[in-house]
């Protein structure tokens, strides 16, 4: 039977100091998916937001427009830059996420675009779940002040290894899209994101390992560094997690890299032992995702 991960491939998550200067941003984002692609990563994947401040406030000041594609490097010179990088690079580059305009609407999304090792354009994922929270005393945040969500799934596959899925932040605490992707074959689940304080130390790694350990795949998480000065206090500790639930690497709330060998064939072990995929009962709940099998 094929393997969901067709070979072996070095994943890296950059957790960038991300400031309010949108060209240094770029320019620093470079540099670190350069230096992570010479230390050998295949795919590379920067944070939510990482080339504006996070926060409702900023969200249309920093909003580039990214429709009809390709834009224009006026409407877009986040689009452009990433796509440059991947090609030089010759990764796969999932670029975090920017706040995008809708010209058509003037609707605001939170957007992620993945590009492939020719910079050519691979998927693109509004936010699904908007970032709606209030817990008093601690942090209130309502993206949806601002914000519009995204209506999809966003599977990608990558010709050499195989399937992947990408979605933002609040997303992952939708085990349903997880389950989805990884029904439909991804083998690797990745989540740029920016918890904070109070969520992330409860909430981060549950829910990294939590994503893996259902459904039997490699999850990603990347967030940007902790700035204390910024008006929004990202957790950092950007991980990667095995189909087992095991942490291979995690960072504390610095800036810096984790690096991680995505093993072929380690999905198929974990899902021998513990074989839950051939243990599921759609007799008993029919109406859950049983039509998600395969990989279409
Ligand atoms: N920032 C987010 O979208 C989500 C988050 O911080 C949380 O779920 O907690």
């Amino acid at each position: 039977m094929a393997q969901l991960l067709k070979q072996s491939v070095k994943l890296a998550l950059i957790q960038l100091a991300c400031t309010a200067d949108k060209a240094h941003n770029l320019s620093h984002a470079r540099s670190k998916v350069l230096e992570a692609t010479k230390a050998g990563a295949k795919i590379v994947v920067l944070p939510e937001c990482f080339n504006s401040p996070y926060g409702t406030k900023f969200f249309p000041q920093y909003a580039e427009t990214l429709l009809p594609s390709p834009p224009t490097e006026k409407q877009s010179p986040t689009f452009h830059a990433l796509s440059q990088l991947a090609k030089e690079a010759g990764v796969y580059l999932v670029g975090g996420s920017i706040p995008e305009r809708e010209d058509s609407s003037d609707k605001l999304f939170n957007t992620s675009l993945t590009f492939g090792p020719r910079g050519e354009l691979l998927a693109t994922h509004r936010k699904v779940h908007l970032f709606d929270i209030d817990i008093p005393g601690k942090i209130r945040f309502k993206e949806s002040e601002v914000l519009s969500p995204g209506n999809k799934i966003t599977i990608v596959d990558l010709p050499e290894y195989g399937r992947i899925a990408v979605a933002i932040c609040y997303d992952v605490r939708f085990p349903e899209l997880a389950m989805i992707a990884a029904r439909k074959g991804a083998f690797l689940l990745l989540y740029p994101g920016a918890f904070n304080l109070t969520t992330g130390a409860l909430h981060w790694e549950l829910q990294g390992r939590a994503r893996a350990m259902d459904n039997q795949v490699y999850v990603g998480l990347c967030s940007p560094s902790r700035d204390m000065t910024a008006e929004y206090h990202a957790w950092g500790h950007s991980m990667v997690v095995d189909p087992n639930a095991e942490v291979l690497g995690q960072l504390d709330e610095k800036e810096g890299i984790v690096m991680t060998e995505l093993i072929q064939g380690r999905i198929e072990e974990v899902r021998k032992g513990i074989p839950l995929e051939t243990q599921r009962r759609f007799d008993v709940y029919p109406d859950v995702s049983r039509g998600f099998r395969g990989t279409e």
